[in-house]
């Protein structure tokens, strides 16, 4: 297989995203020439095992040490089987697990190693997509905005619309479709809407011995209490201008405004939560979305798909609407974003990251030799 990548043309591309629920590795083929998408493709999963999930929690909020270097080694692991299929791809788009991020102090860590994975896959890898952005004062995240872009390019939008990922951490971008590029400034503005599903899951963990609140059943049981509600968004993140970001735990004190509740309610409550988030967030689009695409796993959550609808102006759907797969987003915005860094395109900007000037982050790191900047 040829190690370089053409200057132009499609290229089929692999992304694979471990995100902040710990649940696995996505991964998703895409061809892009790293402005239009052409195609999508093979999809995988590989979950991770109860106790590499467990070493991967110990290292959240560590930036070295001993717990680090053992959560790279499971990221490592898992994506060199995660990644061993389909062969036949130029490039992988690989955006590792991020264990802590602190644009403020200038830093983000994403572990794994993509040097390690071109070596072991033959294929040229781009990874550290976040460390650049940061050093030059951006937020770091999120950076699917600009595939966001061409997803509304590829299915015809002509409205301004947002893309809603409700992780474990919520995050939205503002698209307005009649701008020709992503670069170009007002076609973007993106954002942390706040915590998604980290604090239900926890919650769900340490009460119940539960994963999640699976279809929402638990917090359709319960009331949201409107005290605890108006207490979470009095935090200052909530009023601050976007570009803006969070690292997953940044309001795990938030399981303490719930300890009261019933599991019903406290469920309920932080649902309520995530969705009032999203809404707060909203306010700060320049003009009102036309409608709301949802991502992520919160979107097969039919009590937070609710909330959000009772709450907002316009149709909230799953992204599957216009025909793209809500499970796989980020997956391909890895891959697409890897062909940008490839051929030295931009991947933030200041609508997206607060960056002061467009950036193209990342390592590209080629089989014979490792870490070597595009
Ligand atoms: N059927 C379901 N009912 C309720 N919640 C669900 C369901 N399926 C998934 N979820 C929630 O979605 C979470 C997974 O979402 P997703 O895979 O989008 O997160 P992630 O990609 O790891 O996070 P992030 O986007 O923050 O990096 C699960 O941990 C769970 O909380
Ligand atoms: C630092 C980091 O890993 N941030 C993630 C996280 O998960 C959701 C939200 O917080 C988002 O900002 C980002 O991921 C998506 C893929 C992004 O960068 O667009």
């Amino acid at each position: 297989m040829s190690k370089a990548i053409s200057k132009t043309g499609p290229v089929r591309a692999l992304g694979a995203m471990s995100g902040t629920s710990l649940d696995g590795v996505d991964t998703a083929v895409i061809e892009t020439d790293g402005v239009a998408i052409f195609g999508f493709g093979e999809v995988g999963y590989r979950e991770y095992a109860d106790q590499e999930r467990s070493v991967l929690r110990q290292g959240l909020g560590k930036w070295h040490g001993p717990e680090v270097e053992a959560a790279t080694a499971v990221v490592n692991k898992a994506h060199a089987e995660a990644l061993a299929e389909p062969s036949d791809v130029a490039l992988i788009g690989f955006h590792g697990q991020t264990l802590a991020h602190d644009p403020q102090g200038r830093r983000t860590l994403q572990v794994g190693d993509g040097g390690f994975l071109a070596g072991a896959l033959g294929v040229p890898v781009v990874w550290d997509f976040r460390s650049d952005d940061v050093a030059m004062g951006g937020e770091g995240a999120p950076l699917a905005p600009f595939f966001h872009f061409a997803c509304a390019k590829w299915f015809g939008a002509t409205e301004p619309l947002c893309f809603l990922n409700l992780g474990g951490v919520g995050n939205l971008t503002y698209v307005d479709p009649s701008f020709e590029r992503a670069e170009d400034a007002g076609a973007l503005l993106a954002f942390d809407t706040g915590p998604a599903n980290a604090p239900i899951n926890d919650l769900m963990q340490a009460r119940l011995g539960l994963e999640m609140d699976k279809g929402g059943a638990v917090a359709a049981q319960g009331t949201v209490e409107t005290g605890a509600l108006e207490l979470f968004l009095a935090e200052p993140y909530f009023s601050r201008m976007p570009p803006k970001s969070l690292d997953r735990d940044d309001f795990s004190e938030m399981i303490e405004l719930v300890q009261e509740l019933s599991d019903p309610d406290a469920v309920a409550t932080l649902t309520g939560m995530c969705a009032a988030g999203v809404v707060q967030g909203i306010e700060h689009c320049p003009t009102p979305p036309t409608r709301v695409l949802v991502t992520g796993g919160g979107r097969h959550n039919p009590v937070l798909m609710e909330m959000l609808r009772v709450s907002l102006d316009c149709p909230v759907d799953p992204v599957e609407a216009v025909g793209l797969d809500g499970d796989m987003l980020e997956a391909q915005a890895f891959g697409y974003l890897a062909v940008r860094v490839a051929r030295g395109m931009a991947t933030s900007c200041p609508g997206t990251t607060g960056v002061k000037a467009l950036v193209g982050g990342g390592i590209f790191s080629v089989p014979e030799t490792e870490h070597t900047q595009p």
